[in-house]
């Protein structure tokens, strides 16, 4: 395997918001370019966790965490979004917005089936769904090595939940991705691999 293709690597991770009970011992993962690992497992097994440690916000008692660029894509979208200011705005904040990017954006909003009009409105004005679909394209548009996913289609109906798969899966030849689901079946219909974290806390 080709060290330079990893975009994380995760070695020998052990991490409990109580020093006594931890919830990662001696935790190993490394995501490659263009593969997809779901990470599965109840309430409460850590999923969450996992993306604060890996986005930094956590630090681990033990081991290392590397990795790429990052983007996410949070389970809530209004917590994405600043309520203040339309969609667009606040894609042009984290993207450097210039006629190529202005067509990704367009071929992203078609594939997602979003209007246009759409960006150039407030957070509150757009539904969950729809709201949950530009912070997705957000996310794509930010050009990350590793995308961290948390439920992307909890709110969606099945088929907008197939067309947002397939564009993160199209996405996958320029990136990994962490997938966090409670979804077995999404789970095992698009991944290279699956981390079921109540198996891990059986050892
Ligand atoms: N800030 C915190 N302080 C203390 N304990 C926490 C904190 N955040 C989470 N926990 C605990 O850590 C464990 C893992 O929580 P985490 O949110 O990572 O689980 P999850 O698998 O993402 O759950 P869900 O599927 O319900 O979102 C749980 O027992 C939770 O109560």
């Amino acid at each position: 395997m080709n060290k330079e293709d990893a975009v994380l690597n995760i070695e020998n991770l052990s991490f409990g918001y109580a020093k006594d009970k931890l919830i990662y011992k001696d935790f190993n993962l490394e995501v490659k370019k263009s593969e997809l690992i779901s990470i599965v497992g109840s309430s409460g097994s850590g999923k969450s966790t996992l993306f604060e440690l890996i986005s930094n916000n956590l630090k681990p008692q033990k081991g290392t965490i590397t990795s790429k660029k990052i983007s996410s894509v949070y389970q809530d979208p209004y917590s994405s979004f600043h309520p203040s200011f339309i969609i667009l705005e606040q894609i042009k904040d984290v993207v450097f917005f210039n006629e190529e990017i202005k067509r990704k954006l367009e071929n992203f909003l078609d594939k997602l089936n979003l209007d246009f009009d759409l960006i150039n409105k407030k957070p509150h004005e757009l539904s969950g769904g729809q709201l949950q679909r530009c912070s997705i394209l957000r996310a794509l548009l930010m050009e990350p090595d590793l995308l961290l996913v948390d439920e992307p289609t909890s709110a969606l109906d099945n088929i907008v939940a197939i067309e947002v798969m397939n564009l993160l899966i199209d996405n996958l030849d320029k990136c990994g991705m962490l997938l966090i689901t409670h979804d077995n079946s999404l789970a095992n219909w698009c991944s290279d691999k699956i981390i079921n974290l109540n198996e891990l806390q059986k050892d």
